[in-house]
């Protein structure tokens, strides 16, 4: 099965570096990317094909997957919408609905839409899959074959559910660094070495989310464990409970799953600029 995708960022890189990884031949991928220093990292890192032509890239493809950003999605398919023609066609791109990227793409109905995340490079992602009805089992057996070479697949029922994912395990691996940012910062100005903070961090990571996945007991049963009666843990979570951690959390995905709403919408009326409007701050802003 040949592979092509549109846009060679950061999560097409994750995917093709988790896909290779896991066996899959770079001689069957196949990158349409416009940024030359891109360009030049897919071709060195990978091994895989690359061009800037989206009739090129996608013409020996049985699979294309979408992964620009979601405000140059339109401008980057819309005028080669044929090529696309007979083709598993997967999308990446946050919020965009599927009637939306069919009308892009001349009524095309093989359209599968995906919210995968960053862990795939290392084998260890979760995708969320949403397919057009007329997606055939077979497709959808192709698309669920590629995507579990790069981690889990959950298919969702609704098209509305992928907000949620997307708010959930798509935007996730970013809460998850945080929290490690906290815990790690937290280490060093309580006197510990910054490297051993870090694996002190990630290392509880870890193993709590191996815990949570292969203990059949709630979550809340897992912590209620750790947190001795009297003891140091309980007061470390009264603390968090005080300042409402949960709560904040809980808003946050709200905010995550509007967003992605909110760029559906915009993005189906084609306001790009009103997306490209928004300058994020330099802390957030995207890294190579
Ligand atoms: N990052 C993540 O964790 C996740 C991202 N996604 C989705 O994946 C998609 C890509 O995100 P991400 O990888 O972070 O974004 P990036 O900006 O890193 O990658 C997009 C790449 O596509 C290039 N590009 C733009 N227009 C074209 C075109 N017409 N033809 C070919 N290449 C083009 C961009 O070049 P240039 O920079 O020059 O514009 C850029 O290199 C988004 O739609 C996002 O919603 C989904 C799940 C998780
Ligand atoms: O931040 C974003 O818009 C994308 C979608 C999920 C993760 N990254």
């Amino acid at each position: 099965m040949n592979i092509a995708f549109i846009g060679g960022g950061n999560m097409a890189r994750a995917m093709i570096g988790g896909m290779i990884q896991h066996g899959y031949d770079a001689a069957q991928i196949s990158v349409v990317e416009i940024d030359a220093q891109q360009q030049q990292q897919l071709v060195e890192k990978y091994g895989v094909t690359i061009t800037a032509s989206i009739a090129e890239g996608i013409q020996d493809s049985d699979v294309a997957v979408l992964a620009v950003k979601p405000q140059q999605l339109h401008a980057a398919i819309s005028e080669t919408a044929p090529s696309f023609q007979n083709k598993l066609v997967i999308s990446i791109a946050a919020g965009i609905r599927t009637s939306d990227l069919s009308q892009w793409l001349d009524q095309h109905e093989f359209i599968i839409r995906a919210m995968p995340n960053t862990p795939a490079l290392v084998g260890k992602g979760v995708t969320g899959l949403y397919a057009l009805p007329r997606v055939s089992a077979q497709q959808k057996e192709q698309a669920s074959k590629i995507l579990e070479g790069i981690g889990a697949v959950v298919w969702v029922r609704k098209e509305v559910q992928l907000d949620a994912v997307t708010a959930l395990s798509g935007c996730g691996p970013a809460y998850v660094f945080y929290f490690l940012e906290a815990m790690q910062q937290a280490g060093t100005e309580q006197g510990l070495a910054a490297d051993v903070a870090k694996q002190l961090a990630v290392q509880t990571f870890l193993g709590a989310a191996h815990l949570a996945a292969q203990s059949d007991d709630a979550l809340e049963t897992l912590r209620a464990r750790v947190t001795s009666k009297g003891g140091v843990t309980e007061q470390a979570l009264l603390s968090m409970e005080q300042s409402n951690i949960k709560g904040a959390f809980i808003r946050a995905m709200q905010v995550a799953n509007e967003r992605s709403r909110e760029m559906g919408e915009m993005l189906s009326e084609r306001q790009t600029g009103a997306l490209d409007a928004i300058k994020p701050d330099t802390f957030f802003a995207p890294r190579r």
